[in-house]
């Protein structure tokens, strides 16, 4: 089966600046893309040319087998939202939604009940006739959704949309936004730099860097296994080493692993001892619970620990530089800054990532 929308190979510059480089994806219809990524590293542009408002310097866009390089615009079958909804301010809230259907011909009756079914759709039923600058945050954007619904479009785009709310609105906006799109059956491009948002909104994650495509997966599958250290770092991993970096005990548990291999240690994958609950209590006894080998437990001392309502981040000095950050849970006791503490790596939850480190 072919994809609806296929992306090869594209290239942007802008000047001397490589925007975008080789960026290559495929979506399945009734898909929805997160584009995740920080500032300046594509993801605007990348919606832009999807949406014919720029051109690429090289490659290849076809949606539904179509290449939209010689389409339009507005005859891509592409809609778009921004972050500041762009509504039209002299004109109502049905006028508003009603605008592309208009421009595209269709009739007053027929638009009016495409309308009212979109204002449905997006919660808001009966707002026909209410001017937009008197409209909250949240009302404007879900009427600049309906507008961008209102006529099928085959693919939609948003840029932001959520980026001016505030984060209890965001939260309430992006869980209606994915019932919404998924009522429909829309194939969803969704840009933003908000983690949460991105795992809890797309079907996948397309991570940019630096206008490079690093990685693209579930959300669950990136979770657990983020693939390079620079995708690794961005979902805010704190513990990315090079197995050469990592002291003498702690390279043990990679075996092997050349000198430059890069290396992930999850923060809440480090048990401290003796915060380990063990039923006889103690060192020892922890020990054995864990069922690690002793050679495995390690000495550092606390720098650092800082309570942050959820958990516990402990920052783990074991001299010569090497700091590790470990997180506990609250219901395990914390250790005082400058005390002594023996650790240890819980299996699974330390492993080599797919590349060396690049410099970034
Ligand atoms: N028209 C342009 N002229 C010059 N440089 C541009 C232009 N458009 C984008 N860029 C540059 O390309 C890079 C990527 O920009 P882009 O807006 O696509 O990133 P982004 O990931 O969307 O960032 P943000 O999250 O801040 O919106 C940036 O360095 C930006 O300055």
């Amino acid at each position: 089966m072919k994809s609806l929308l296929e992306v090869e190979n594209i290239e942007k510059w802008h000047g001397l600046l490589k925007t975008l480089d080789g960026i290559s994806l495929c979506l399945e219809e009734g898909e929805i893309l997160t584009l995740l990524g920080p500032s300046g590293g594509g993801k605007t542009t990348l919606l832009r040319i999807l949406a014919g408002l720029e051109n690429p310097d090289r490659g290849r866009i076809c949606l539904d087998g179509r290449d939209l390089a010689p389409v339009e615009p507005h005859r891509r079958g592409v809609g778009l939202v921004f972050q500041d909804a762009a509504l039209f301010p002299h004109l109502n809230v049905e006028a508003n939604v009603a605008f592309g259907l208009r421009m595209a011909g269709m009739k007053k009756k027929e638009s009016q009940h495409r309308v009212f079914e979109m204002l449905e759709l997006v919660g808001l039923s009966g707002m026909e006739k209410r001017r937009v600058d008197g409209l909250s945050g949240g009302e404007r954007q879900r009427v600049a959704l309906a507008r961008s619904l209102a006529p099928s479009p085959r693919l939609l785009l948003l840029d932001e949309p959520l980026g001016a709310l505030d984060r209890n609105l965001r939260e309430r906006l992006a869980r209606d936004l994915r019932t919404i799109l998924k009522k429909q059956q829309l194939t969803a491009v969704f840009v933003t730099h908000d983690q949460e948002e991105a795992f809890s909104l797309g079907d996948r994650i397309a991570v940019l860097l630096d206008g490079r495509l690093e990685r693209m997966d579930r959300p669950e599958a990136l979770s657990a296994y983020p693939g390079s250290p620079a995708v690794a770092r961005f979902l805010g991993e704190p513990n990315v080493f090079t197995i050469k970096e990592l002291p003498a005990g702690l390279r043990g548990y990679f075996g092997d692993l050349s000198d430059e291999r890069a290396v992930l240690i999850r923060p809440e994958g480090i048990g401290l001892l003796p915060f380990i609950p063990a039923e006889g209590g103690g060192g020892r006894a922890c020990k054995s619970l864990v069922g690690e080998k002793d050679a495995a437990f390690l000495s550092a001392h606390v720098k650092e620990r800082r309570f942050f309502g959820a958990f516990f981040r402990v920052e783990l000095d074991f001299g010569g530089g090497f700091v590790l950050t470990a997180r506990l849970p609250v219901s395990m006791v914390p250790p005082e800054e400058g005390a002594e503490v023996e650790l240890v790596l819980k299996e699974g939850m330390f492993f080599a990532l797919n590349s060396v480190q690049r410099d970034r």
